[in-house]
């Protein structure tokens, strides 16, 4: 099977050297901002700021911020993030007079109202295996393909579901990606084949030039990945998108059951760009208990939200006599995907 997008846009991040990217850079080729949405990752944020940090910004010059958006973390996250060099914003904090929802994408949403790079980079902050070659193999097509406006990471995908590095025997499954398999793939296979070479259509490691991100409309939970892609093929055609090669990762598994929520938060993304409006902002999703609770009803309230563009949505009114800050708002912002 030919694709002959995979031919054009896939890259390697040994590509560029990171001495080539930091001069490109300079060359004014755009400045960048990293950010890593989180929640509750105290375990694991720390370290991957301060690697980055040490590389991409100490020993070379390639990133302008690292920013870290702490997503309604109950544990150390935004100390530890802190501790270690990244600028930590509270999602609930930044533009309040928006309102506030919960999420990843929600993070990754607010997270243009407080960084200002030409090109902003997604990191996960759940990374157990990775390299600082995530973040320049991003780079590598932004700062030297005008043409090209996102850039996927792809990978080898760890399935280590029981947490500890693949066993005694050190065996491990590359069976990750259940829900890339399962539903993301095959729904591009369906409504938007031209995508279908993407690796990792779902991926967290991606680059994005901003004057596109800040055109798109933006789900609030784990709809943002499927929603940019398929958003930028629509707005700037497929040749817009890059892919990188990256390796191999390995991160935090979720139960099969939250998964379940994930799949339908990708669900309501592609029903809205199919044209189905009637989607509403909710859906119950009814899973079912097993073992002793066999066949007991569990209910979850799937929030399916969307944020309207960020150029869409006005400045923040100046507080006048320390009363609450709001937005101002064009008109017909209300009959865009999504309220705030
Ligand atoms: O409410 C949330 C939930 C998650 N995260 C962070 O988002 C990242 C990825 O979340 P995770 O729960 O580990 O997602 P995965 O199960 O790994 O989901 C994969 O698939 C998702 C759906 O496309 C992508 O959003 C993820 O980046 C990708 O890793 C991590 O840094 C989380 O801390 C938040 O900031 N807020
Ligand atoms: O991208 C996915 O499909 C989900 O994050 C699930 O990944 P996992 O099966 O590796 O946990």
């Amino acid at each position: 099977m030919e694709n002959a997008w995979f031919g054009r846009r896939t890259y390697r991040s040994s590509d560029w050297s990171v001495e080539r990217l930091v001069e490109l850079k300079h060359r004014g080729r755009g400045t960048v901002s990293l950010v890593l949405p989180a929640r509750d990752e105290a375990e694991t944020v720390g370290g991957i700021v301060a690697r980055v940090r040490r590389e991409l910004v100490e020993d070379a010059p390639l990133l302008d911020e690292i920013v870290v958006m702490d997503s309604d973390s109950a544990d150390d996250t935004a100390a530890v993030a802190r501790e270690a060099g990244a600028t930590v914003h509270r999602v609930g904090d930044v533009r309040p007079d928006l309102g506030h929802h919960r999420g990843k994408g929600e993070a990754m949403w607010k997270s243009q109202f407080v960084t200002s790079g030409d090109i902003v980079a997604f990191l996960d902050a759940d990374l157990v295996e990775w390299g600082t070659h995530f973040v320049s193999g991003l780079l590598g097509p932004l700062l030297t393909q005008p043409g090209v406006s996102l850039v996927k990471g792809f990978y080898d995908r760890v399935l280590d579901l029981s947490g500890d590095g693949g066993g005694a025997g050190g065996e491990v499954s590359y069976e990750g990606g259940r829900v890339t398999e399962l539903v993301a793939r095959p729904t591009i296979a369906l409504r938007w084949p031209a995508l279908s070479g993407v690796v990792q259509p779902l991926s967290g490691e991606w680059a994005v030039r901003r004057d596109l991100f800040s055109q798109l409309s933006v789900p609030t939970g784990y709809g943002v990945e499927l929603a940019v892609l398929v958003d930028t093929h629509l707005r700037r055609g497929v040749d817009a998108v890059a892919q990188v090669d990256l390796g191999r990762r390995a991160h935090r598994h979720q139960s099969l059951r939250d998964l379940g929520a994930m799949a339908t938060e990708l669900l309501a993304v592609a029903d809205r760009r199919s044209g189905l409006d009637r989607v509403s902002d909710r859906v119950e999703l009814r899973q079912f208990g097993s073992g002793e609770g066999r066949g007991a009803p569990l209910a979850t309230e799937v929030s399916v939200v969307e944020r309207p563009p960020a150029a869409d949505v006005g400045a923040q009114e100046p507080r006048a006599g320390g009363g609450t800050g709001r937005a101002v708002l064009p008109d017909g912002l209300e009959g865009v995907i999504g309220r705030c």
